[in-house]
């Protein structure tokens, strides 16, 4: 009886078929093995195999993944269709992101990026709006679209808060964004936040004439989320937001498609991605995060600053410029610039993104010496000049808020 051993998930001669979904792993093999063993063992044990083995016979070596290259540290592994079912980002991730990450037979892996084939990547809905939304909700023109999320992150009353969300909407700001560990707690309840915070942006759209939207984050378990999701839609909101690692992709997936029925949009926060690709050499990187949220949903997506904020980045040109990229007809996502930005840092983060962003700083507008309505002014005049094509300073002698604020901050990156 033929047996399926991991050196028969090994083919160096093996060209992927169009079918197959293509996985480029970085791998640092254990000690007493080599990067052939190695790829045939990430191979195996993310596919169908084991350490052992095994005697079993027939179709079932069909979904045998194939490691077919090896190069400078890197493995390149094919996987079939068939080993996927439609639509489940929870399964594909058990296989190409599982055991894998803990199998003694590598000392580090990382899952660096993927190639998404049609037949797959089309059973997953992709966002229902995308980079749109600059122009569908926001008529931003050529301009990045502006977001604040008030600080403190928690503590705020809900009064407080949509206060907050008034001076920051009436000094230019397009969104207003819960922060990732606020959600419905005792000192600032979700559906209490949810009608104030509109109902000051109902007000702030009638002073300025612009539109204004809440990005609320609606995280919980799947059914509680559902409900918010609900709420938001009858309350006349645009957006809900989402922490999705945290709450998980098949949560993600569930309000997706209730998204869908009340045409709303989803704000992807990544908080605690960099528990698994901070590390550059083990882990999922934040490329094959985008590429998930993608498939799964995500309208806009945090990216980071191309390091100039206060939080560590992984090509954050590179990520942008993919989900911008066709990927089988599915929607592009909006990046999301944030994290330790202020006005000073704007014209440097357009030039490194480019303008197709949502440009979002919480310190770097409550933090302004004349307090909030005073900091979003200075940011949204930042982002104008910048995306203008305007000298910073020379707008800084029109707009005296930007001046204060470049002044305190300069250019300088926060720690
Ligand atoms: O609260 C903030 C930013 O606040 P501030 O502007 O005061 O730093 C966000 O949670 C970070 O953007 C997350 O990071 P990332 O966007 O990199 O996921
Ligand atoms: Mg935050």
């Amino acid at each position: 009886m033929p047996g399926i051993n991991y050196e028969d998930f090994l083919d160096l001669d093996y060209e992927p078929r169009d079918s197959e979904l293509v996985c480029t792993f970085a791998v640092d093999p254990a000690s007493d093995m080599d990067m052939t063993d190695a790829a045939g063992r990430v191979a195996s044990e993310s596919s169908n195999g084991t350490w052992a083995e095994l005697q079993a016979e027939g179709s079932i070596t069909d979904l045998s993944a194939t490691a077919c290259a090896i190069d400078d540290g890197r493995i390149t592994v094919a996987y079939p269709d068939a080993l996927f079912e439609d639509g489940n980002m929870a399964q594909v991730l058990s296989c190409i992101a599982g055991n894998i990450m803990g199998m003694k037979a590598v000392e580090r892996i990382r899952l660096l990026d993927c190639d998404w084939p049609e037949p797959l990547a089309t059973t997953f809905p992709g966002p229902q709006f995308g980079t749109s939304v600059r122009e569908e909700i926001f008529d931003a023109g050529d301009r990045p679209i502006t977001a604040t999320v008030p600080k403190p992150k928690v503590g705020l009353s809900t009064d407080q808060h949509a206060q907050i969300g008034y001076e920051a909407w009436t000094g230019g700001l397009d969104l207003l964004k819960d922060d990732e560990n606020l959600t419905d707690q005792d000192f600032n309840p979700f559906a209490d936040r949810l009608t104030e915070s509109l109902a000051q942006r109902d007000r702030a759209e009638d002073e300025t004439g612009e539109k204004k939207s809440y990005l609320v984050n609606v995280t919980a378990d799947t059914r509680r989320m559902l409900e918010r999701v609900d709420m938001v839609a009858e309350h006349g909101g645009e957006y809900v937001m989402v922490d999705v690692v945290t709450c998980g992709w098949s949560a993600v997936q569930r309000v997706r498609e209730r998204c869908d029925e009340h045409g709303l949009a989803i704000h992807a926060h990544r908080a605690m991605h960099a528990a698994f690709d901070r590390i550059p050499d083990h882990g999922v990187s934040m490329r094959v995060l985008a590429q998930v949220s993608r498939l799964c949903g995500a309208d806009q997506l945090h990216t980071g600053t191309a390091d100039l904020g206060k939080l560590e980045n992984e090509d954050t040109a590179g990520i942008n410029e993919w989900l911008y990229t066709d990927l089988h007809g599915l929607n592009d996502v909006l990046p999301v610039a944030s994290g330790g930005l202020h006005p000073g840092l704007v014209p440097e983060l357009i030039d490194r993104v480019g303008t197709n962003v949502c440009v979002q700083a919480g310190g770097g507008v409550h933090g302004h010496p004349d307090g909030t309505h005073a900091g979003a002014k200075a940011l949204r005049a930042a982002v104008d000049a910048a995306a203008a094509g305007e000298d910073i300073e020379a707008k800084a002698d029109e707009v005296p808020e930007l001046a204060t604020a470049i002044e305190k901050w300069g250019t300088e990156t926060p720690r």
